[in-house]
């Protein structure tokens, strides 16, 4: 292994570019190859003027400061970034599998197995995330990449927030804290939960618990925890039961990350090869 020098400032000179990846949220995605070791990474090319067009220097610092922390085998890894005029480039973990998105739309849903992995792995992220005070917020198949072994990747934190931790240490006690306001704290955490209700149903029917028409019935399913289970495919009872113990309303009552990777359905379908337990 050559020695790191971590201080390095990149430039698009130490990069060969390969074909487009797919398109992020303000920029495109290129395979790319750092010159010197031939090291594969994913170069996502953001327009400094999109960025200024929708004033979101801080929301994408956020985004660099949080990936560039994270070390996880389930999050994408941001090595670095630079930038030259009009562009910044951040220089990101090739997942060589793609997007899992593509292969739930290929097999149309997934085997209970495959999809308690993923469960499993996500769950396992978003609780190294959570302790970290990172809250993704976007999980969303398209945000879920595949590693050659097939490994799930956590992508585009473009939209996650770092909670204002500090706020445990400088109120210490919730007394003076609104109800609001701890709900709030609560209710952001427990927002990926619920999204892991989603995607777990999604990833078992192949399609999302709540899709509908128009975007407005959806809202009103969401709203009123409007859930079934349709006869076909049969999935277990398991499954069925934690998916029903995610979408909760009542943020508090969801099931804890812990709690699903006790859950009889992972334990039965996740041995511990599949994913670090
Ligand atoms: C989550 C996200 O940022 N999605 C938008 C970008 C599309 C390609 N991005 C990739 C990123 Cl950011 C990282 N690795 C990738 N690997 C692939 C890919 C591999 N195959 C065989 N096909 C594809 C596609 N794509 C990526 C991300």
């Amino acid at each position: 292994q050559p020695p790191k020098n971590p201080k390095k400032q990149w430039s698009l000179n130490d990069f060969e570019i390969g074909k487009p990846l797919g398109k992020g949220k303000f920029g495109r995605v290129y395979l790319a190859r750092e010159v010197k070791s031939g090291f594969i990474v994913a170069l996502k090319v953001i327009f400094k003027e999109q960025i200024e067009k929708y004033r979101l220097h801080h929301q994408l610092r956020r985004e660099m400061e949080i990936q560039t922390s994270l070390r996880h085998p389930n999050v994408l890894r941001l090595y670095g970034w630079f930038h030259d005029e009009e562009r910044i480039y951040l220089i990101l973990e090739y997942a060589h599998g793609g997007e899992l998105y593509r292969e739930l739309r290929k097999t149309g849903r997934l085997s209970e197995k495959q999809a308690a992995i993923y469960i499993a792995s996500l769950t396992q992220a978003l609780a190294y995330c959570h302790e970290k005070h990172v809250i993704h917020r976007d999980i969303k198949p398209e945000n879920l990449l595949l590693d050659h072994e097939g490994r799930l990747k956590i992508a585009d934190f473009g939209w996650s927030v770092q909670s204002r931790s500090k706020r445990h240490t400088m109120c210490g006690t919730l007394d003076y804290l609104a109800p609001e306001m701890v709900e709030n704290k609560a209710h952001d955490y427990a927002v990926d939960n619920w999204t892991l209700g989603i995607l777990c149903y999604e990833f078992l029917y192949g399609v999302p618990p709540f899709e509908a028409e128009r975007q407005t019935d959806t809202f009103r399913r969401i709203m009123k925890v409007d859930l079934s289970f349709p006869s076909t495919p049969d999935v277990s009872a398991e499954a069925k039961d934690l998916i029903s113990q995610l979408l909760v309303k009542d943020s508090s009552k969801r099931l804890s990350l812990q709690k699903i990777m006790e859950h009889p359905w992972v334990i039965k379908n996740v041995t511990s090869h599949d994913t670090i337990i």
